[in-house]
């Protein structure tokens, strides 16, 4: 039987059976279980954690460390070496110094990547915890806080509003308890669930279950308990989400695509390499072992490594500026960010609003207005909103305490419909101490008006058409225009009827309104042009009036020649959308879903779209966009699906941000475009040389060793610096770019190497060798060193320029004069040409076919880095002048 049908069949049985019955059969108690079964339920059942946990142990890392396609080819090596060196050999000319370099190499190219890889992991983990989800359980009889993943079958779980439920449930208490399963289903309404025991007669599909609560789905209203039936991956959820999410985003996607066009290269030129030297050198095994090398040469194997430290360490600079990035992925959509979406409270202004006035319909003072608004916000269960707050910090006002206090025991709670952001009004039933019952609504005020009938104007009620409705709303409109938050009251009496459905909601008798200060931040303004300057462009997408919303983006600076509202938006196709959101900058009135809309029109226009928002209304566009943001003071669910959580609601940090994932970005392109290039200039040059010399023009092992220098000279890269032409736009990742850059610059080193050959073959090597060119003479020995001079020579020239070019192509500048690399960078490449120089004339040389060489050729060599330098650097100018870009 599939798992996931294994699941539903243990959900189903427990949702029809009685809440005694699943004690027993689990087995826990209403004390919640021991700390003994905790540990029982763990072993069985497992921990709750949706990422495979096999990531976490170190024989996995060492396995991902050690065996890929990079060292797989050089075990290959290895094992042909050994047998050609070792075994087949007579005991004189045994060799095993090859097999013993490219063991080393192993070794020191899987360490680097098992260290990096555990430094990035702790990073993310770090950050991870500094906003992980909690849950209240009870384990023997006691409440205690516990972290989610901590959480095993049999836990008793406690919810209240705004919780992201941490795993399948059975509920066994609840009260008003509403949810959102939009995350499990995709569908926007809120159910109520309760914990009947279902019937066998209404037999209905396990989502529907209103007894079954289900992990990632968001706890809008009301209190609940419940017994956890499934962990992790046995959830209905852990069932359809991918299981690894790595490797999925569009970034590493083109990441993994540059690495295919490369291996692609690689599948048609190595061949090319291996008939090439075979034929002309008629050793077929020494040819395939330099094919095999020239193919791990070729490989960017180290990108994915790059990558990945260039994420993390972009995500632990932003930790030290009030920024939290959850999914180090998102690093490079700040980056490439070109559009931000963001809700208005909070973000333009300031998070607290403040009640200023309380009215009848027509602008007077009224404070039976306001007892009514202070009754439905403080027997509203749901998630606390600065509406509310603000409505409920009436009672601080002086002289007030004792009125408030006494009116909620005069009138208790009956009922509820909580706040939904779709009907965008809320609905609370109180009784009086005669039992009578009163509906009091409070909402948006388009809504509430069409569910009125009647106006209440001191004390006479009237039908709303003979009182005249555009005065009703005149008082309304000058103050939104004023830039104040307005929403609307109404009641309606219903007797003895305790319980209340939205069909009651209807002729309700319209009492007044309440406004809210909401005023911009001071630094609003300010913010807003710089994200203008960065060339992301803002837009205000907001469930709110229009009136309020036109009056602040006027404030902040917004343009508001065009504005939509959520009902205009319904209107049209998505083609329409498509190009009307390219012109408007505010959205007014919109429900959670046309957010989404929006953002989904922006990012099939090609924008790569951030979504900064806090409430439950923003929880779809958040996880929606390319990169969600969020904030501290958010309701947990937005935190939880966000990957960016900013610890101060400021426009102010998220510059910062931004600036710190374009440096990223810039960073990784420069790595992959660099060896790209160089890559294939090395590949052009052994084709040639391949083709023509009599010999290799390097040996298996040394070009091994250069390329794992090379590499580990690059994983300083993302310590390096910026220039800051190169962060004033967004960028986006385009493989389009990669291959003209590859074929503008590669074949440059292939001219110079070439001219090292030349030089090589017919100067420096006859110097040195008695006057003669290598088929001239007979001598084997002569033979050797002629070859190791030349091998010699063409490493060095190899490794000088490769670490030149990363200088030469870093920046759109004039390299040391106008841009300078980071100190470690300069520091680290310098190590490593000083070095390799060096190992040429210490007795390790010999035992990697090297040699001394003498100061004619490092006169030599200064001028080809010279000329190289000066050719490249005019090439910059020619390619940036056509394409306006370099990296
Ligand atoms: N607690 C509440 N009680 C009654 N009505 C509410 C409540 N919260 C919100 N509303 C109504 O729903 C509307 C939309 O809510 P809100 O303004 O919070 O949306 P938003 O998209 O988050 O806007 P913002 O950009 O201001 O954050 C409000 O204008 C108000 O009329
Ligand atoms: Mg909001």
């Amino acid at each position: 039987m599939p798992k996931s049908t294994l699941l539903s069949s243990r959900m189903k049985k427990y949702a029809y059976r009685d809440t005694l019955e699943i004690y027993q059969d689990i087995p826990t108690s209403p004390d919640g279980l021991t700390l003994k079964q905790v540990e029982t339920m763990r072993e069985q059942y497992g921990a709750n954690q949706l990422t495979g946990r096999k990531n976490d142990t170190l024989w996995y890392r060492l396995r991902r460390a050690f065996i890929n396609p990079f060292t797989v080819i050089l075990f290959v090596l290895a094992a042909v070496s050994l047998i050609t060196d070792v075994l087949l050999v007579s005991d004189f000319s045994r060799n095993i110094t090859t097999v013993v370099i490219i063991c080393v190499m192993i070794l020191i190219s899987g360490t680097i990547r098992l260290v990096q890889e555990l430094r990035a992991k702790n990073a993310s983990d770090r950050l991870g915890r500094l906003i992980h989800a909690s849950v209240t359980v009870k384990r023997e009889g006691v409440l205690i806080d516990i972290p989610a993943e901590n959480l095993v079958v049999g836990d008793l779980v406690f919810l209240s509003p705004g919780d992201r439920i941490p795993a399948d449930l059975r509920l066994v208490k609840t009260q008003d308890l509403f949810i959102s399963q939009a995350a499990v289903t995709g569908e926007s309404a809120i159910l109520e669930k309760d914990s009947r025991t279902s019937r066998y007669s209404e037999q209905l599909p396990i989502i529907q279950l209103k007894n079954l609560a289900f992990m990632a789905t968001t706890v809008i209203s009301g209190k609940g308990e419940g017994i956890v039936l499934a962990v992790g991956k046995d959830t209905l959820y852990g069932n359809f989400i991918r299981p690894d999410s790595e490797g999925s985003t569009a970034f590493q996607k083109g990441a993994n695509s540059i690495a295919w066009v490369m291996l692609r290269f690689m599948m048609i030129l190595v061949p090319i390499v291996f008939l090439v030297s075979g034929i002309t050198k008629g050793d077929w095994v020494e040819s395939f072992v330099f094919a095999l090398s020239v193919a791990v040469g070729l490989t960017p194997e180290m990108l994915p490594m790059v990558i990945t430290a260039c994420l993390a360490k972009g995500s632990l600079s932003l930790s030290k500026k009030q920024t939290i990035v959850k999914n180090i992925n998102a690093m490079q959509g700040f980056g490439s960010m070109d559009v931000l979406c963001m809700d208005k409270t909070g973000t333009l202004t300031n998070e607290r609003i403040l009640l200023e006035y309380y009215m009848d319909i027509l602008g007077n003072e009224s404070a039976k207005t306001l007892e009514f608004a202070y009754l439905n916000s403080y027997y509203h269960s749901g998630v606390r909103n600065p509406i509310d707050n603000a409505i409920l910090a009436c009672r601080t006002m002086p002289k007030q305490e004792n009125v408030y206090a006494a009116l909620v025991k005069r009138f208790q709670k009956a009922d509820e419909i909580p706040f939904d952001y779709s009907r965008k009004f809320v609905s609370t039933l109180v009784t009086d101490e005669n039992g009578m019952h009163e509906l009091i609504v409070k909402g948006d005020i388009g809504q509430i008006f069409s569910h009125c009938s009647f106006v209440e104007y001191q004390g006479k009620v009237l039908p709303i058409e003979d009182s005249g409705f555009d005065n009703v709303t005149a008082i309304v409109d000058e103050m939104l225009e004023d830039g104040m938050k307005v929403i609307a009251i109404a009641h309606k009496s219903l007797g003895a009827q305790d319980r209340i459905v939205s069909a009651d909601e209807k002729d309700l008798t319209l009492m007044g309104y309440l406004a809210f200060f909401d005023a911009p931040k001071k630094s609003a303004a300010g913010s807003v042009q710089a994200l203008k300057k960065l060339q992301v462009r803002p837009k205000i997408l907001t469930g709110d009036r229009a009136e309020i919303a036109v009056s602040i983006c006027r404030r902040v600076e917004i343009s508001v020649d065009w504005l939509m509202t959520g009902s205009e938006i319904n209107q049209l196709s998505d083609e329409h959308l498509r190009s009307i959101v390219e012109q408007t900058d505010v959205f007014a009135e919109l429900a959670p879903g046309q957010k989404v809309r929006i953002l989904n029109a922006l990012r099939e226009n090609g924008h790569t779209v951030g979504f900064l928002g806090d409430g439950m209304n923003d929880i779809p566009a958040l996880s929606e966009a390319d990169v969600g943001i969020s904030v501290d003071t958010a309701v947990d669910a937005a935190k939880d699906i966000a990957d960016v959580v900013l610890l101060q609601k400021d426009l102010t940090v998220l510059e910062q941000g931004i600036l710190e994932g374009r440096k990223t970005f810039s960073n990784m392109i420069k790595y992959i475009k660099i060896t790209a290039s160089s890559n294939f200039g090395n590949m052009l040059s052994i084709v040639c040389a391949s083709a023509v010399l009599p010999f290799l023009p390097m040996t298996a092992i040394q070009l091994l060793l250069l390329n794992l220098l090379y590499d580990a000279l690059c994983i300083i890269l993302p310590w390096d610096n910026v220039d800051a032409e190169d962060m004033v736009t967004p960028r986006a990742w385009s493989g389009k770019t990669l291959g003209r850059f590859m074929c503008a610059f590669g074949p440059i080193s292939s001219v110079f190497d070439i001219l090292t050959f030349l030089f090589l073959y017919f100067i420096l090597c006859p110097a040195l060798c008695g006057g003669l060119t290598y088929t001239q003479m007979a001598d084997s020995a002569m033979r050797a060193q002629y070859i190791a001079i030349f091998q010699t020579g063409w490493f060095l020239e190899s490794m000088w320029t490769q670490v030149m070019i990363l200088h030469l192509l870093r920046t759109r500048k004039v390299t040391f004069l106008q841009s300078r690399a980071s100190n470690p960078v300069l520091l680290i490449t310098l190590a490593g040409i000083v070095a390799f120089t060096l190992l040429t004339m210490t007795p390790l040389a010999a035992v990697l076919g090297l040699t001394r060489l003498p100061l004619l050729y490092f006169g030599f060599l200064l001028l080809m880095v010279l000329l190289y330098m000066l050719l490249t650097t005019a090439a910059k100018r020619v390619y940036q002048n056509r394409y306006h870009e370099l990296l």
